[in-house]
């Protein structure tokens, strides 16, 4: 069935690809210049992500035996077993900054739909992509200056392929693209999953900081839309030696994160990486900088990095939780304390998120 399902979403893709072959010439050249353009996008969010590299990056073997810890989410639903799940998920937070949620309710079908259409949406003509793609997650002027300064900057290896969408509202069904055709119907299913076992998430964690549950969501201005990245590493030779994704911290509230059967994604503990197995079923979550600044840093928003397969591709999809712009980022006043002064000025996120890339570019 989910082949049959395939099939008819790549016979779509290819007819609709055909239907371009008559103005082939224009598009063609047209098509360049999107691939062009998003290549140049791309290897500016890329040259983004070598700075973050920067920082020192501890080069010991990788840590065998610890595992990022794993929480069964149903717990939550239980008045018994409620509180047991919120220590849980603070206990991560503070310790690891990323741990496995199952349990989570979203339907096998509903991530494996989400996979097949971007399985389709790889494939497409790269005009048809562009469309799709509405580009970095960038403010405007640090993309002119990225595209700058990129000149001067190293060139990076093509090991991996990625696809973003930013501000992304499942809720405003007629904003997401159906090229290829069939697409819209997954996405908007998907993403409300996800953001809504993010939700969840975000009620726990505000009640494992003392705070009435919608304190983190209305502290975010409840913003319904989230970013997303879909990668595909390339297999590489020299897997070992090659990063798909350099170290960084994700800057935004929560993360939730889907990934193939290949391993690849590496944290950061005590200063050693550590690796995230795949977890049949398991959503990846990690803390993002939003709550690593709410909760002046009790809550860890931790270093992680992708590594290449020597013989496998390898595909993820992040989603992005976000606060809306004018959401003041500071931390909650029990939090800090003449011994425990605030780590950091208060801004909004819209301030945060551009002094965050700025500061990368200097
Ligand atoms: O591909 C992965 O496992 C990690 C992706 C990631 O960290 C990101 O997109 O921010
Ligand atoms: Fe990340």
């Amino acid at each position: 069935m989910a082949q049959e399902q395939e099939l008819s979403v790549v016979e779509e893709a290819e007819h609709e690809s055909k239907a371009h072959d008559d103005d082939n010439a224009e598009l063609t050249r047209l098509g360049a210049e999107d691939d062009e353009k998003q290549q140049e996008e791309r290897s500016g969010f890329d040259a983004i992500r070598a700075a973050f590299s920067t920082v020192p990056v501890p080069a010991q073997p990788l840590k065998q035996g610890w595992e990022i810890p794993v929480i069964d989410l149903s717990l939550l639903h239980g008045s018994n077993s409620r509180r047991h799940a919120v220590d849980q998920i603070a206990k991560a937070c503070q310790e690891w900054g990323f741990f496995h949620v199952i349990n989570h309710g979203i339907q096998e079908k509903v991530i494996d739909d989400m996979w097949l259409a971007y399985d389709v949406l790889f494939r497409v003509p790269p005009h048809e992509r562009a469309k799709f793609d509405n580009g970095p997650f960038l403010p405007p002027d640090i993309m002119k200056i990225l595209s700058e300064k990129l000149h001067s900057m190293p060139k990076f290896g093509e090991s991996r392929d990625t696809i973003r969408f930013s501000k992304l509202n499942p809720d405003d069904e007629e904003a997401i693209p159906n090229t290829p055709h069939g697409f819209r119907e997954p996405a908007i299913v998907f993403y409300r999953a996800l953001r809504d076992v993010g939700f969840k998430l975000l009620e726990a964690i505000s009640e494992s900081l003392g705070m009435e549950s919608e304190y983190i969501r209305r502290a975010t201005g409840n913003n319904p839309c989230v970013n997303s990245s879909i990668h595909r590493y390339l297999p590489y030779h020299d897997a070992n030696n090659t990063m798909g994704l350099n170290p960084h911290q994700d800057i935004d509230t929560l993360t939730l994160l889907i990934q193939s059967d290949i391993a690849g994604l590496q944290v950061l503990k005590e200063d050693r990486w550590v690796e995230v197995r795949p977890l049949p079923g398991s959503l990846v979550v990690n803390v993002g900088e939003v709550i690593q600044a709410f909760t002046n840093n009790k809550y860890q928003s931790v270093m992680h990095r992708a590594m290449l397969n020597k013989e496998n591709l390898r595909s993820s999809i992040s989603c992005f939780l976000l606060p809306t712009p004018e959401s003041i980022i500071e931390p909650l006043p029990h939090l800090v304390s003449a011994e425990n002064p605030p780590l950091r000025a208060s801004c909004t996120w819209e301030t945060y998120y551009y002094n965050h890339y700025a500061s990368l570019l200097k």
